[in-house]
């Protein structure tokens, strides 16, 4: 995030413009005061290697009031501000959205209440937006990376390499717990990169008959001389009827049928801290820079957007129709179809999925054919 905060704060200046971090947040936006700073050229020196975000961040329930909203109006043209860049998730920019539409009706009231002047009414009539999608989870629609996700999963991925050798010399089953609340991307890819033989992701939830499934599956494993399993189960993985699936409740299964020595690994937020990847370095940069080109170039007329990356290239899109996609995934799992919500979370989840299927649908009996006819070779 800090790469996405200095490329903002840089190419603002850089194109002329004063610069303020608003601190915390929304919080920031509505407290005012020490929470709306000047940033300076030199603010956001040797901060790009730093996990988190040096300007803080916070949920805020009054920004979601109208009375939240006039104090964060007020501040903001206390301080001349025309635009903003928002860093943050749907919640985020959804809200960005509803404030920049309130915008006229909140300088109206402000003016009513004599708590700006009519000058100030009429120089600050227009406010632009430009949206950023932060998240380890890649749960944005529109994007193929969201600025968090990579660096998560480099963290993930040296953890289950770590874990793979005592698994491997113990002859044991690991079951790994990962970030993804609503969002199986970081479990799926995971699983992938990985070599875990199971994945449990709330997007496309396992069969009912999941218990059996995974224990043939484990023991197909072994009986190819497989000495450990890795299990990955999201955070918010759920069955078909939307009950959630426990690492507990897996390693009870586990344990109940094959007797196999299984210890879970919760992640939790080490997966979130540390150095950010090259890849989020970049992708921050990236996307800062393009999010202030998009405010430099916007009008009155012109559409709030969320710079988002398609294939290799930073792209503007229209903000409320990839929130509205992405809300659209949450909806489809609350109403349980499932389908839909693979197809909806995208073409690249959906691919990233087949793929997992197919590189772990090895069945032992063809394996078994196979090495047999591949020793008879051998033998002559
Ligand atoms: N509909 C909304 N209107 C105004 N503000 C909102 C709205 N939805 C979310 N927000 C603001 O955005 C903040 C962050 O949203 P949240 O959903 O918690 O995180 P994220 O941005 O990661 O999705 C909230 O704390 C709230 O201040
Ligand atoms: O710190 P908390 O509030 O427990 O957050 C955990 C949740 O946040 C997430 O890490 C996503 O956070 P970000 O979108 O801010 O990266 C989810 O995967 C997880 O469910």
């Amino acid at each position: 995030m800090n790469a996405a905060v200095r490329s903002v704060v840089r190419m603002g200046i850089y194109l002329g413009c004063k610069v303020y971090f608003i601190k915390e947040g929304y919080q920031g936006m509505v407290d005012g005061g020490k929470h709306i700073e000047e940033a300076r050229w030199s603010s956001v020196s040797s901060i790009i290697h730093k996990g988190g975000t040096i300007i803080g961040s916070a949920r805020c329930k009054e920004f979601i009031t109208r009375e939240g909203q006039l104090k964060a109006a007020k501040n903001l043209v206390d301080k001349g501000i025309t635009d903003i860049v928002v860093i943050g998730g749907d919640g985020s920019l959804t809200g960005a959205n509803a404030f920049r539409r309130s915008w006229a009706s909140l300088l109206d009231e402000l003016l009513t209440k004599n708590l700006i002047t009519q000058d100030q009414r009429k120089k600050y009539n227009h406010l632009n937006i430009a949206g950023l999608v932060g998240s380890i989870d890649n749960d944005f629609c529109g994007t193929d990376m969201t600025i968090g996700s990579d660096s998560a999963l480099h963290r993930i991925i040296e953890a289950i390499d770590a874990i793979a050798y005592t698994a491997y010399s113990h002859q044991r089953t690991f079951i790994m717990e990962v970030m993804g609340r609503h969002c199986g991307y970081l479990a799926l890819v995971t699983a992938l990169a990985g070599e875990a033989d199971y994945v449990f992701v709330p997007e496309d939830p396992v069969p009912v008959d999941w218990h059996q499934q995974l224990c043939s599956k484990l023991s197909q494993e072994r009986a190819t001389g497989q000495r450990l399993n890795i299990i990955i189960v999201a955070e918010g993985a759920i069955d078909r009827k939307g009950q959630p699936i426990t690492a507990q409740q897996i390693r009870k299964v586990i344990v109940d049928n094959l007797h196999q020595d299984t210890r879970i690994t919760v992640l939790g937020h080490v997966q979130r801290g540390g150095s950010p990847s090259a890849f989020d370095r970049i992708l921050g940069c990236r996307m800062g820079a393009e999010a202030v080109m998009a405010l430099m170039e916007a009008t009155e007329e012109s559409e709030p957007v969320v710079v988002t990356l398609n294939g290799n290239q930073a792209v503007r899109i229209p903000l409320m129709e990839s929130v509205k996609r992405t809300q659209a995934v949450a909806q489809a799992m609350k109403e349980k179809k499932w389908e839909l919500a693979v197809e909806l979370r995208g073409y690249s989840f959906g691919r990233n999925l087949q793929t997992y299927k197919m590189l772990t649908s090895c069945r032992i009996e063809r394996l078994l054919i196979w090495e047999k006819f591949t020793n008879l070779q051998n033998a002559y």
